[in-house]
């Protein structure tokens, strides 16, 4: 459990699309150094979530308070077809008013998809996309990192590789919150949570949960 407060939180957050109530109260605190887990059936409301998380979706009532800059990590991925991969980290360098791209370059390397940079995203495989997605969101050394299935595509060796992406990001202090539907990667997150009847149950508290207490 980390000493230091939320960077991100969340109070009794609502959201319905015409009378149907999809998020009925979610309360969230996450805290630099964690990184925690929301999984749940599809059409559960993730997606929904961590777009208001993110700023994307208005809520229909309560709060979302965040601190520190945002990584974020759609589902959708962001990219233009007719661009590189290094047009891409140029633009976003801009948006972000970043100075030089060497985190950029170094993700690239991590995410093993170096020599791709000059290649257009229309020549790119789904797996190599996700990846570049991913470098997108994390390029700017986020402190807050919202991923919504952020290995769709990918491979085992890749998928590893994200897993060891993310706990480096934890280890330095990032605050990481990663959305799916699948929970088997419980044992690697601080705090795993369910998304069920529009509320976030905590489910247990893994191994490495226990390992920071
Ligand atoms: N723009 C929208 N208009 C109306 N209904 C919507 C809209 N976006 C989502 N929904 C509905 O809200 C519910 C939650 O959708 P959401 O995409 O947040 O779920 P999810 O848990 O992310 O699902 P998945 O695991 O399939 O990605 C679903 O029933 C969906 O059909």
């Amino acid at each position: 459990m980390s000493a230091v407060g939320p960077v991100l939180d969340v109070r009794d957050v609502r959201k319905g699309y015409r009378d149907r109530p999809v998020l009925r109260g979610v309360f969230l605190d996450l805290c630099p150094g964690q990184l925690v887990g929301i999984v749940g059936e599809n059409g559960a409301g993730k997606s929904t979530l961590l777009r208001i998380l993110a700023g994307d979706l208005a809520a229909d009532s309560g709060t979302v308070e965040r601190a520190g800059r945002l990584g974020c990590c759609p589902q959708g991925t962001v990219l233009h077809q007719a661009f590189t991969v290094e047009q891409h980290l140029q633009f976003f360098q801009a948006a972000y008013g970043i100075s030089h791209l060497t985190r950029a370059y170094e993700l690239l390397e991590e995410l093993n998809f170096s020599d791709y940079r000059h290649e257009p995203v229309a020549a790119l495989s789904g797996g190599t996309r996700q990846k570049l997605n991913l470098v997108l969101a994390l390029m700017h050394d986020p402190q807050v990192l919202l991923l919504d299935e952020p290995y769709q595509g990918f491979d085992w060796e890749t998928y590893l590789r994200f897993w060891d992406l993310a706990a480096a990001l934890r280890d330095r202090g990032c605050a990481v919150l990663v959305v799916s539907h699948l929970a088997y990667d419980a044992s690697r997150l601080d705090i795993l949570y369910r998304l069920q009847a529009g509320v976030l149950l905590q489910t247990e508290q893994t191994e490495a949960g226990r390992a920071a207490v």
